[in-house]
């Protein structure tokens, strides 16, 4: 059985092969993430700290709910770049449905597949406050070093700051919902 050799992380975790049936996924994830892990451990994490806790992961109206109940200081939009699932919608496309549940009570940060300064402007138009990147940094630093990473936030600020020009938005407070359309407002359109 062929098994992902996490070389980084020799001697943390086991790569042993429990048993020769079926793919050994779950033992492995067993043992790397505890299952018993749920909202109400967000109490137990904020009375050991002092830090903000944002809650990474958010994909609904229902979980932005709840991040807020359990009193997150800030919520990350994130399908963990993809990763992880098949069929997990893309950020950006329930970016609003989040924006709109959580109403400006804390801040609302987008993660995954943000490419270009223009991604960086849509998310901001729908109410993110900030956006995160992920693999465009790494890809920078595999290429170049620190130099590819600079080079990599070099090109999404001279984007973003194009894409305002062009959309006559001299600050980042100018960026607004009118200047993107989405999927829902064309079927709106036609009704
Ligand atoms: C190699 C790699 C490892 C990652 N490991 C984790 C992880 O352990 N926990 C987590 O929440 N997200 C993890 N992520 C997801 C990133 O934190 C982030 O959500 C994602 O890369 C954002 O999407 P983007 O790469 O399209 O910008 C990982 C991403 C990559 C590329």
């Amino acid at each position: 059985m062929n098994l992902p050799q996490l070389k980084n992380l020799e001697g943390l975790i086991s790569i042993e092969v429990f048993s020769d049936k079926g793919s050994n996924t779950k033992p492995y994830t067993n043992e790397i993430f505890d299952s018993s892990f749920c909202w109400r451990d967000i109490a137990w994490l904020k009375s050991i700290t002092n830090l903000p806790i944002l809650i990474k992961g958010i994909l609904t109206r229902e979980d932005a709910t709840k991040a807020m109940e359990v009193g997150a200081a800030g919520i990350i939009v994130s399908n963990h770049g993809g990763r992880q699932l098949d069929y997990t919608p893309a950020t950006i496309s329930v970016l609003e449905e989040v924006v709109q549940a959580v109403g400006r009570k804390v801040p609302v940060l987008l993660d995954g597949g943000i490419r270009r300064g223009t991604d960086v402007f849509k998310a901001l138009a729908l109410g993110a406050q900030a956006v995160l990147v992920g693999r465009p940094v790494i890809y920078g630093l595999a290429a170049k070093g620190e130099a590819g990473v600079r080079k990599v936030m070099h090109m999404l600020k001279d984007e973003l700051e194009l894409t305002m020009a062009l959309a006559g938005c001299p600050t980042l407070k100018d960026i607004s919902r009118s200047h993107v359309r989405t999927d829902r407002d064309r079927l709106q359109s036609l009704l």
